[in-house]
Parts: structure tokens; C-alpha cells; sequence
């Protein structure tokens, strides 16, 4: 058991679900700590993939007295307001009260609808992660950014809401169906573009083997990850300056993601890839370091490029106009439909879209000034015909 702390995150990294009383005790300065003493009721809150893998083992060794599990329909479609009033609900229906917990076991999708669950039941009660998903034990779980989606605007409903613990349990990484571990190496890579050039070669050495799921390399990456993201949330929690690093290929990403359903990972390894085109459009790095970027992505199988696929995208559309327009222009509709969508991310301000974009080995920065023209001539150029 591997603890990572400082005065806002922490977080736990064990092999098993077996000392989670351990690991909250910790926490909360106690030794043979009893769950019991400290909650009156715990609400686990869980998707049904998840459920029939992992609660059952972590229920058992919570040894609660009150647990009450809420299971929501895996997939992005749950982090939305219907959802958010039923779990409500439900908080009032079992009377959780200040002194209850709700944890959230699974990966981004319910951790950050858990998580504003939590920020906002009576103003707030305590929320643990159990994060199941690569992607949520190396990102979502930890940093406390909880949130819900509204119709195509990713996450623009919530809070900084830290959990009193991260319990990342590694071994249940074994179980994830490859697409959704490869989809999680996205934001594993983007660590080592933002903080760590060193990282970047690891992954690049250690593919295969982390392909395979080793264990060494498993505890290794989710070790590194969490603590990348532990140093950068305490230095600026409420994304005013430095947290936007962690925010990189999620500009592109988001709108990429929300028109063409795609997986989160998938998404942001697009957005990577845009960022760094227009890094190298902009002269601001060179192409060697792209070319480690796409010998990266191609060795995890991750997209470079999006599809659209236009039969989806066309369904939100009132006017029929627009089923009757040339290929050329269904593309543009979508393409500045993507432009759209970044222009309402959270980290935009005074009309400018804020980039992420690389401008060293390990390095980015936060450019405001491109212009809409190359922003649109980007997302044209990684899409796939
Ligand atoms: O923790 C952060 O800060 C991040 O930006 C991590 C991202 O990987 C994560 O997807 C985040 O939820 C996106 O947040 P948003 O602020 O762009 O909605
Ligand atoms: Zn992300």
C-alpha cells in the first residue's frame, strides 16, 4: 500500500480491496478504525459493468453496517440532470444524512457524477473514489473537479469538490476489456507531453509489457500519474493557472468527443493530436518530438483522426436543410460545430480560446491568440475522409 498526500489530495495505491478501512484510517488519524464509528450510512454508487466485477469484494471488506448501492447505466449518457435528480432522490429516500458517505467505485463517469452528488447533497457530504478505469485511477478519480454534462457541453455543471480519499486498488485494471484500458493510456501519455519527457520513453519502452497488463508496470504508471497529478492540484486547484496543463488535447478533445461518440481517451488523443499539429504549424516545437508523439499513439493503438459519423450528428438538427447539403458541407456544419463547443470550455475567457499546446520536451503552455482560422483548418486536417 503506497500512500500519496499533500494538503488537498489523497490517495491510496494498494493491489487489492483489502485495506480500505486501513487506508481511511489513515485519513482520519485513527488505528483500528471502524467505518461504523465514523458514517451513519454509506451510499455506494456504481455502474452495472463495475458492479458485477468489483463491489461485492469491496462491500465485504468495508464491513459496514448501513450500505445502500445506487447502479447506473455505464456510458457517458448518466452524467446528465435526469440522473442527477433520481440519485438525489434516492439520497433523500434513505435519509443519508451530513455524517453519511457516498462512494463513487468505477471509473470517469461515475466518479465525477458521485462527486457532484456529494458537493451538493445538503451542500456537501464526504465523498471517497474508488476509481476502477485506468482512466480514472491515473485522472478522475483524483483532484476533486466533479461535474455533469449538459445536452453536447461536456461537464459544465460542477465543482472542485476533493474526495477525503483516493483508494486506487491496481489489480482491477486485470479485468477492464482492452478498449477501455487502451482508451485510458491517452491521458497516461498525456503525463509524460505535460510534465515528464522522461515518462514518454518509458511508455514507449515498456509497451508490450504494459499492453499485457504487467504488474510492475500497472503500479508503476498509475504510481507516477497520480503523483504528476497530486503535484499539480495542490500548486492550483481551482484550474486559475498551472492546472490547465492537465487539461491538454481536452479543447479538441471535448468537441470531438461529444459529435462523434467516441470514448473520453480516444477523444483526448485526438485533441493531443491536434495540439501538437498546430504546435508545429506555429513553429513551436519540432517534428521529431510530434513523431514520438504519433510512434506513441500508434504503438497503443490509439486514433490520430476522427470519423464522423454524420447520421448521429445530423439527429440534433431541427432544420431538415441540412440532411439535403453536399458532403463539403455537412463536414463544415460538423467542423465548426467542433469550434463551437471550444469555444465554451471552461477555460476560455474574454472571447479567447485558451490551447494547450507543446512547446518543449515534457513542456506545455497556455496560448490564447490563434486564430479561428487555423483552429478550423486543424480540425479539417484530422479528419479522416
Ligand atoms: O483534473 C483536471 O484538471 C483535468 O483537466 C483532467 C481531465 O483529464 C479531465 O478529463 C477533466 O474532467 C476535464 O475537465 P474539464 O474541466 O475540461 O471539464
Ligand atoms: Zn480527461
Amino acid at each position: 500500500m503506497e500512500k500519496i498526500t499533500n494538503s488537498v489530495c489523497n490517495v491510496v495505491i494498494d493491489k487489492s480491496y483489502r485495506n480500505f478501512n486501513e487506508a481511511l484510517s489513515i485519513f482520519h488519524n485513527k488505528i483500528n478504525y471502524n467505518i461504523n464509528d465514523i458514517y451513519d450510512e454509506i451510499l455506494i454508487i456504481s455502474d452495472q459493468n463495475v458492479y458485477n466485477n468489483v463491489v461485492d469484494e469491496l462491500v465485504e471488506s468495508i464491513k459496514a453496517k448501513f450500505i445502500y448501492e445506487y447502479i447506473v447505466m455505464p456510458g457517458e449518457n448518466s452524467k446528465c440532470l435526469d440522473v442527477y435528480e433520481q440519485i438525489m432522490n434516492y439520497c433523500v429516500k434513505i435519509n443519508l444524512s451530513r455524517k453519511s458517505v457516498i462512494i463513487a467505485v468505477g471509473g470517469g463517469v461515475v466518479g465525477d457524477l458521485a462527486g457532484y452528488i456529494a458537493s451538493t447533497y445538503m451542500r456537501g457530504i464526504d465523498v471517497i473514489q474508488v476509481p476502477t478505469s485506468l482512466l480514472a485511477q491515473v485522472d478522475s478519480s483524483i483532484g476533486g473537479k466533479t461535474g455533469i454534462n449538459l445536452g453536447k457541453v461536456k461537464n459544465i455543471i460542477g465543482s472542485f469538490y476533493q474526495p477525503k480519499l483516493t483508494y486506487i486498488n491496481v489489480d482491477a485494471l486485470k479485468s477492464l476489456p482492452q478498449n477501455e484500458f487502451i482508451s485510458g493510456m491517452a491521458e497516461v501519455i498525456k503525463y509524460s507531453i505535460i510534465y515528464d519527457y522522461e515518462f514518454l520513453d518509458y511508455l514507449i519502452e515498456n509497451s508490450e509489457a504494459i499492453l499485457n497488463r504487467d504488474n510492475e508496470c500497472l503500479y508503476y504508471i498509475v504510481k507516477k500519474c497520480a503523483s504528476i497529478k497530486v503535484e499539480v492540484v495542490e500548486k492550483d486547484e481551482k484550474e486559475g493557472g498551472l492546472r490547465k496543463i492537465l487539461n491538454f488535447g481536452h479543447t479538441f478533445g471535448h468537441g470531438v468527443e461529444k459529435l462523434c461518440n467516441i470514448s473520453h481517451g480516444d477523444a483526448v488523443n485526438i485533441g493531443m493530436n491536434m495540439a501538437f499539429k498546430l504546435a508545429l504549424d506555429e513553429k513551436l516545437i519540432l517534428n521529431d518530438y510530434y513523431e514520438k508523439f504519433i510512434k506513441v499513439s500508434n504503438l497503443f493503438n490509439l486514433p490520430l483522426n476522427f470519423k464522423s459519423d454524420t447520421n448521429d450528428y445530423y439527429e440534433d438538427f431541427d432544420n431538415d436543410s441540412f440532411k439535403e447539403c453536399s458532403l463539403d458541407k455537412d463536414e463544415d456544419i460538423l467542423i465548426n460545430e467542433i469550434l463551437n463547443i471550444m469555444k465554451s470550455d471552461k477555460k476560455n475567457s474574454f472571447g479567447k480560446i485558451n490551447l494547450v499546446l507543446p512547446v518543449k520536451l515534457g513542456e506545455v503552455k497556455i496560448i490564447d491568440n490563434i486564430e479561428e482560422e487555423k483552429i478550423l483548418h486543424i480540425i479539417r486536417k484530422c479528419k479522416n475522409a
